[in-house]
């Protein structure tokens, strides 16, 4: 693969002149008028053959016409990212900078439709049936805590990609939760979070699973040390620890030095990123929380939506669709971040996730030619849940002066009928894309105005320019194969922007700089001598900061 830079291919420098020449000017009011087809030519319905996931993308109100969209779809072909998706799948080590390859769809290959010859792939099948095994033996009441009570709360400890997975799908997925277990989880190295935690449970009846990739991160061994204290505290003998503690990891050594025995390690394979590990040993509070037989709806969901990435041609493919548009505003645009707003209470953390799964992904500069990109990469990801972010940000979405593409997400069937809630919610995320595309003129303001319409200032601060692109994805019903599915689109969206923008989408060496410095930091805050603060090399700066903490704390 030849891992040029966007901004060097002939389809680029079409969608530039393109963008000058017209894009920019693009009129959605006018666009719909001028089209009476435009929904049905810019909307795809999806349907999985094997699982009841099924959605509809309408792309309709973006800031296309069909010369565009083809330049984009050209884009995506130049940058040879049906190629890329073929190593991708085939096990090609397109982690280069790690040397690793890149298989999370191989997690949830159920049926085994992927031929993939990688260390470990065949060893995803016994990890599943371990995790059967357990999580039944949980949900049951098989699996007993050290004085042979039930487990009643499950801890998951991890960060990262080992915590934001676990949470965003056990809080999407909660109506399909086991009811009288309570999961929770503590990510920040805050000692805050962990005596939250431990306040409210109970050492007989509670399972700690300590989540993590490497298991070297500072603050969940720091964590799971704590937890491991403050479980001893109670249970007195070390054996104990066995029946409360579990580990999932790459990294078998580490965990057994932490104590945890062989049988109770659930693992994965280093070709599993950490923002791509929920479908691993790493969803393992969720097949605890929702029954196995549900996380495997969960993989099944996003398998089918692997297939549809794999064989689908580009133009008609759901996640490259997604792809080039955002490429369209971020790189001709300038737009600078996507919001992601899931209408539905359940999904009120589907935004964090991908923060962590795009930004960690995307936020690069350098291509894997090495070279500095002279364009712009991932996107800020940022949003909430609706209704409640029209009440808090939406003002600058409508009316401010940066361009924000939404994604609107929602379920045409509620989890929770309840009297007209899901028709008002509803009519909200109706009324949001089309208020964002189609705004409201000078003239219909002043005609609404009335008497008042002498009120220029008034006038004026009515006004919505419209113009503000968005997608609308809706889903049949949020269930665990859907949600699965839904993953997997955005996943693979990712992908394929860093494809095209020939970049690594696959390392983070972004995170490790200030992680080194804390290092580094960490021996003065253990001191008292504030006198050893400026022998430490540090910019003044850093250093006023850690005399002010040394010389104030109690
Ligand atoms: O699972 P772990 O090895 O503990 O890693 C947890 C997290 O830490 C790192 O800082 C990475 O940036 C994340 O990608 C990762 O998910």
């Amino acid at each position: 693969m030849a891992h040029k830079l966007a901004s060097s291919q002939p389809a680029w420098q079409k969608l530039q002149q393109l963008y000058e020449t017209k894009g920019k000017q693009i009129n959605l009011a006018q666009a719909f008028k001028s089209e009476p087809q435009r929904f049905e030519k810019y909307s795809r319905e999806w349907n999985s053959k094997a699982t009841d996931a099924r959605l509809l993308l309408d792309f309709s109100k973006n800031l296309i016409d069909d010369e565009v969209l083809e330049q984009l779809v050209a884009l995506a072909e130049q940058a040879e990212v049906k190629q890329q998706i073929d190593a991708m799948f085939g096990g090609e080590h397109i982690n280069t900078s790690e040397d690793r390859a890149v298989l999370h769809v191989a997690l949830r290959d159920v049926p085994g439709d992927f031929k993939i010859n990688e260390a470990g792939v065949d060893e995803v099948k016994p990890e599943l049936e371990h995790m059967k095994a357990f999580s039944d033996a949980v949900r049951s009441g098989a699996h007993k805590g050290y004085t042979g009570k039930t487990i009643k709360s499950i801890v998951n400890i991890g960060i990262g990609g080992s915590d934001l997975g676990p949470v965003m799908v056990t809080e999407a997925l909660k109506p399909y939760s086991k009811r009288d277990l309570d999961a929770y989880f503590v990510s920040n190295i805050d000692g805050t979070h962990m005596a939250e935690t431990l306040r409210v449970c109970d050492p007989e009846t509670t399972l700690f699973i300590v989540a993590s990739k490497t298991f070297t991160t500072q603050e969940t061994i720091t964590n799971a040390t704590t937890a491991r204290d403050w479980f001893l505290e109670h249970a007195k003998d070390k054996a104990h620890v066995a029946k409360h503690f579990v580990a999932l990891s790459t990294n078998v050594k580490a965990a057994t030095e932490f104590g945890i025995d062989r049988s109770n390690m659930f693992k994965f394979w280093d070709w599993v990123g950490g923002r791509y590990s929920l479908w691993s040993a790493i969803g393992l509070s969720i097949a605890i929380v929702i029954g196995y037989e549900n996380f495997e709806q969960l993989l099944l969901g996003a398998h089918e939506m692997d297939l549809h990435f794999k064989n689908t041609p580009l133009k008609d493919n759901l996640p490259v669709l997604l792809a080039v548009l955002g490429i369209w505003y971020i790189d001709f645009f300038g737009a600078e971040t996507q919001a992601i707003l899931a209408y539905d209470q359940y999904m009120h953390k589907f935004a964090d996730y991908f923060q962590q799964g795009d930004m960690e992904s995307n936020g690069k500069f350098i291509t894997k030619n090495s070279e500095r990109v002279d364009y712009q990469t991932g996107p800020i990801i940022w949003g909430q849940a609706g209704t409640n972010g029209q009440h808090a940000f939406y003002q600058l979405i409508h009316q401010g002066t940066k361009l924000i593409p939404c994604d609107f997400i929602a379920p045409v069937q509620t989890q929770n009928p309840l009297g007209k809630h899901h028709e008002i919610l509803l009519s909200n995320f109706f009324a949001q894309p089309e208020a964002l595309a189609f705004g409201k003129s000078e003239a219909e303001v002043k005609s609404e105005l009335g008497a008042e319409a002498s009120n220029e200032f008034l006038v004026k601060s009515k006004v919505f320019e419209g113009n503000r692109p968005t997608n609308s994805i809706m889903l049949e019903k949020i269930t665990p194969a859907a949600l699965g599915a839904l993953i997997a689109l955005y996943e693979h969206k990712i992908a394929v922007q860093g494809f095209v923008w020939s970049i690594n989408s696959y390392d983070q060496w972004g995170v490790e700089l200030g992680k080194k410095l804390a290092q580094k930091i960490l021996p003065l805050l253990e001191g008292t001598d504030a006198s050893k603060v400026d022998a430490a090399g540090h910019d003044s700066s850093t250093s006023g900061l850690i005399k002010f903490f040394l010389n104030n704390r109690k």
